[in-house]
Order: C-alpha cells, then structure tokens, then sequence
C-alpha cells in the first residue's frame, strides 16, 4: 500500500471522515465506510423527512429514501401532473401525500425541491411550519447565498443543511436502481440543533449518494451555475454547434458532421474518458489523433478562457441568478421553454442526431 494510502485509512478510523488528495490538495470527503447506511437509518429514525416538489430531484431523493428505509412523506400542490406521478410512485394522499402545508406541518426535515424560482413563491408559506429543532434542507445554494434577491432568510432556530447530487435526479434514480451511486456535495448553513453535520451526512448517504464533498452553500451555487452553463451543457451544446455547422459548410453530409461532433464523443471516447481519463482516452486513439489533439487544445482552451471569466463574474454578481428569477416565475415559463427546446430539436444536427441514434448497433 502506498504511504498516501496509509494516512487516507488511518485517518478515516480517527475522524470518520476521509482527508483525501486530489491533485495535491486535500479535502475531507465523508464515504459510505465512515458512514454506513445503518448509521444514516439510526441518525434520523426519529425523523419524517418531507419532501417539498416532486419535479426532477423531489421523485429521485424521495424513492431513494424510501427504499432505504427512512420515513418519508411528500408535500405537492394539488391538483398537478406531479401530484398524480406522486401517486403513481406509490405514495398515498393523507398517509405519505400531502398539500405542501401539511407535509410541511408534518415534517422534521424539510426537503426544500421546488424549482428554486417556486421556492421564492411558497417561502412565505413554508417558513410558518419551520418551528425550533427543525431542518431546512436544500439541493442548491441557491435560495441561501442569493438572500437579497430571493428573501429566504430562515430563523437561527432551525438547522439549515444542503446536500446537492452532482447530477440529474433521474440519473440520481437510475444508479441507484442499478446499485451504484451518485456522489453529492454538502453543507451547513446554520446548526441550531448542534446536529445539523449527522443530519446532513445521513440524508445524504439516504438519498443514494456514493461519497459526500464537504463544500458552503456559496461554493456549491457558483460552481453548479458556472457547470451548467459551461461545460456540463451551455458549452457543449456551443462547440458542437461550431463545429457541425463548419463541417456541413465544407461539403461534409449530415450524418459524418453528426458522428465527428457528437456521437462518436457520447459513444466512444466520453465512457474511456469516464474510465481512466484524458490522457488514457489519447493513448488508446491513433498517433494522428494524439498529435492533434495535444496542439489543439490549449487554442480552445484560451478561446474559451474569456467567455468562462465572464460566466463567473455573471454568477458571482448574482446576474445568472436573477435571470433565472426573472424568466423561471413568469408564468408561461414552460410554453417558452418548450419553443426553445423544439429549436434545439429541431435543427439539422439533433435531428441528423435522432437518426443516428436509432441507427445504434444494439438498436436492432
Ligand atoms: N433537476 C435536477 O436534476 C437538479 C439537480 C441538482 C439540484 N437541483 C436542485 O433541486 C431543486 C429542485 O429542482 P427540480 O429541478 O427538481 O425542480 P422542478 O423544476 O422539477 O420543480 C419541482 C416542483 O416544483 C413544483 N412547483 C413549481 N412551481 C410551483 C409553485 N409556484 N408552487 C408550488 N409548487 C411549484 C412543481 O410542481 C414540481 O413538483 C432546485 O433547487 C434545483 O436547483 C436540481
Ligand atoms: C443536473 C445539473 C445540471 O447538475 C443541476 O445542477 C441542475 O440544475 O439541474
Ligand atoms: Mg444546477
Ligand atoms: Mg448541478
């Protein structure tokens, strides 16, 4: 065993809690050693764990928890599609579903899932029901770091924890169906309980996480806002965008412009990427590829530096958030959002996408 390994163990029996190193700097990691799921059960078994919202992360968390064992009810306004869905995911109105109100009434630890522009509209409701003792649970930084412009500002009674799944809720659901897991990140706020650190670890390790990054509620706002409009989905979508429009200018068909861009990336070198990184993915693809890439990619690297610079300073100056503000609580948001997506979905490349997709191997 490596000496590095060493000091990982030993200090994982000291402080249950991992000191690892990534890259030469080190952060305390809490895993599902330190902190099993039967420890999790036991921290909170005292506990109803409300789950406000059944969109995309209220269903993934909720069915986790429950399969977990832990005791768990769901707040939704009524009646709504995700009312119904509540039902169909076998939660039963007046026993495990309930007016947001009541859960809210009912809960020790509420689970704060609405769409954080929701989160602003119902806060006025909800605050009522967070008497002394209880927790204030959120999957984003969101309402707390941005007080000023959301008005989410809890009383110190109360303990007020994050633990954010580094993924979609649907993702968090599938792995977990499949017996893996989703690593999550998580915070304390505000600890009035004095157990705000075992209450925050244990859900969690409920909700299906792999292993828990300690962050702040500011670092995990600024960082999830910056991924997602960056690499994770906004400069994805750019630069295959960029691409595939010059290729089809240059005479290349349809479906090579797809496969060059997209498909052979999600197919191909993202799961090798996945497995053993960066460098690994390059030492399994042809000298030529190597070569190409090792001189191309600082150029992207700082032509895209200036438009990263300007997405943090959008975040840090609480624009990016207002903005989501702004157009997330007007109330035709979902009619204008779907006209944006059919636009994405619609152009030639998702549409040459949707061809290829169903031209997969395993299709047939
Ligand atoms: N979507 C994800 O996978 C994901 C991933 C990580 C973190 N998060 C965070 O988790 C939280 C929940 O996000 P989500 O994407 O699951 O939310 P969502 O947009 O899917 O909405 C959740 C629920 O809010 C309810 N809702 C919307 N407007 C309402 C209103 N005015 N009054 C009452 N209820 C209303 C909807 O009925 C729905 O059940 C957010 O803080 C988000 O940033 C989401
Ligand atoms: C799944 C994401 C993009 O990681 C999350 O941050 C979200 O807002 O949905
Ligand atoms: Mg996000
Ligand atoms: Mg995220």
């Amino acid at each position: 065993m490596a000496t590095d390994d060493f000091v990982v163990l030993w200090d994982k029996r000291k402080n249950l809690m991992a000191k690892l190193n990534f890259g030469g700097v080190e952060e305390n990691v809490v895993t599902r050693e330190e902190f099993p799921l039967e420890k999790a059960l036991e921290v909170l078994k005292d506990e109803t764990i409300a789950i406000i919202g059944y969109g995309v992360q209220g269903p993934g968390q909720a069915l986790n928890l429950r399969d977990n064992g832990f005791n768990v009810i769901v707040g939704q306004r009524y009646p709504s599609k995700t009312w119904d869905k509540a039902i169909a995911d076998g939660f039963v109105p007046g026993e495990t579903l309930f007016s947001i109100e009541e859960a809210a009434e009912r809960g020790t630890i509420i689970q704060y899932l609405l769409s954080d522009a929701a989160q602003i509209a119902i806060w006025p409701t909800l605050k009522k029901y967070l008497t002394p003792g209880k927790a204030l649970y959120f999957s984003h930084g969101f309402g707390i770091t941005y007080k000023e412009r959301t008005g989410i500002i809890p009383s110190a009674d109360i303990d007020v924890i994050l633990a954010a799944p580094k993924g979609s809720g649907t993702s968090l659901r599938r792995l977990f169906l499949e017996g893996r897991g989703l690593n999550s990140s998580y915070a304390i706020h505000q600890d009035a309980t004095g157990r705000a650190k075992e209450r925050v670890v244990a859900m969690g390790i409920g909700i299906g996480s792999g292993y828990l990054f300690e962050t702040t509620f500011q670092n995990e706002v600024y960082s999830d806002l910056t991924g997602e409009r960056g690499t994770l989905m906004g400069a994805i979508q750019g630069i295959f965008a960029a691409q595939y429009d010059e290729l089809r200018k240059r005479g290349h068909s349809p479906s090579e412009a797809f496969n060059e861009t997209v498909e052979e990336l999600t197919q191909s070198l993202m799961p090798l990427v996945a497995e053993n990184g960066m460098d690994w993915m390059y030492a399994n693809c042809s000298t030529t590829a190597q070569r190409g890439a090792l001189d191309w990619w600082q150029k992207f690297r700082d032509a895209t530096a200036p438009v990263f610079k300007e997405l943090y300073d959008s975040v840090a100056a609480g624009e990016e958030a207002q903005r989501s503000i702004d157009s997330n609580s007007q109330s035709d948001y979902r009619e204008k959002l779907e006209v944006e997506l059919a636009t994405l979905r619609d152009s030639e490349m998702w549409q040459a996408g949707k061809v290829v997709r169903g031209l997969r191997p395993e299709k047939n």
